[in-house]
């Protein structure tokens, strides 16, 4: 299959944090305008670089040190939709972390302004994409903190009608217990949003099961749920029992580690139990890769054919935090494109 199919393939991307997904472009821009920086971010910057998990979160801390103020955040965000727009995904849901930062006088509040702000404006200009916002929640701070990400999250769904659909739990998961945070997340709900957690990114079976109780509305990663790779059959069964979609980072889990190749990612287990699988990037720049080559990489490995592919790009939809009408227009633009995206036989 041609890399122009993948290209040219509508697409839904519902994991992909706002920091990791900074481009090499926006990533030299800002660098160039902060001299306190360690200029050598150039050689860390590249795939391969960081080649466990614990490489990836040093990068993360690097980054960090870069939008560190309102204007880099609003910059960052602002770009990375128009690169996924420009990779053809229809429809985006962002996820970041509220961060303060005294030494600029940054605060949580100006921060997720900042991300708002940059969405709205891009909503505005020709562009063919919808950006939702879901809030982070990171493990490696306390659960007061989060509590605060969820008491934000729900005073901006409300300002702004809708474009905060709900709450995620990421951060290094080999720091503290998950299941902590339950209370929080059960507080989010009552708010109307939406839960994607980070889980069994890493073997933690008794953490998982706890907050599978909840149970979220979709799973980021689920690397380690089945028997073979630290999790349980009673894992295993209760996501396939709930049809919890799980959001699936190929490149990410390889990158970073926790899964030894391709071959054996775990998209196969659940792909061919006809499971809801959603292809997604993770941190497209961090780990350099787009959707379009996520897509692309699960077509090669799998053998996926180009209805195949075509299907889960369309079956994504199903499990977007938006309501049921932009569900509605999702669907019929897929109809309008196909004919296009099936336009040249010969190179498939
Ligand atoms: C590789 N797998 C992963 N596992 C867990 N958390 C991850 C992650 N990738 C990213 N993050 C989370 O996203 C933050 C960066 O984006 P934002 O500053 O929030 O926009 C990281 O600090 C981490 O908390
Ligand atoms: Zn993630």
């Amino acid at each position: 299959m041609s890399e122009k199919f993948f290209k040219k393939l509508p697409k839904v991307e519902l994991h992909a944090h706002i920091n990791g997904s900074i481009s090499e472009d926006t990533m030299a821009t800002l660098v160039a305008r902060k001299q306190a920086v360690d200029q050598d971010w150039r050689l860390m910057y590249r795939k391969g670089e960081s080649d466990t998990l614990e490489g990836v979160f040093k990068m993360f801390k690097l980054i960090h040190q870069i939008t560190d103020n309102t204007d880099a955040v609003y910059k960052v965000t602002y770009d990375v939709i128009h690169e996924f727009a420009a990779d053809n995904v229809k429809y985006l849901e962002l996820r970041t972390t509220p961060r303060a930062e005294p030494g600029t006088g940054m605060t949580k509040t100006a921060y997720v302004e900042a991300v708002i702000q940059a969405i709205q404006d891009c909503a505005l200009e020709d562009i063919d994409i919808i950006v939702r916002l879901i809030l982070a929640i990171d493990r490696r701070h306390s659960v007061s903190v989060a509590m605060e990400t969820v008491n934000l999250a729900a005073e901006y769904r409300k300002k702004t009608e809708g474009l905060v659909v709900g709450v995620d739990f990421s951060g290094d998961p080999s720091v503290g217990d998950g299941s902590d945070f339950i209370p929080v997340f059960e507080e989010a709900r009552r708010h109307g949003l939406k839960l994607a957690l980070h889980l069994a990114e890493v073997p933690a079976p008794d953490e998982t099961w706890k907050l599978l109780q909840l149970p979220p509305d979709r799973i980021g990663h689920g690397t380690c749920l089945q028997p073979e790779v630290g999790g349980t059959q009673q894992l295993v069964d209760f996501v396939t029992a709930k049809r919890i979609p799980l959001e699936l980072c190929l490149t990410s889990n390889i990158v970073g580690r926790t899964v030894p190749d391709y071959d054996n990612h775990h998209f196969l287990f659940w792909y061919d139990r006809r499971h809801p699988c959603i292809v997604c990037t993770d941190d497209k720049g961090v780990f350099s890769t787009t959707l379009s080559n996520e897509y692309s990489v699960a077509a090669d490995t799998f053998n996926l054919s180009r209805d195949q592919v075509w299907q889960l790009s369309l079956d994504s939809i199903d499990h977007l935090f938006s309501d049921d009408e932009v569900k509605r227009k999702l669907r019929h633009k897929w109809g309008q494109l196909k004919d296009h995206v099936f336009a040249d036989k010969h190179v498939s």
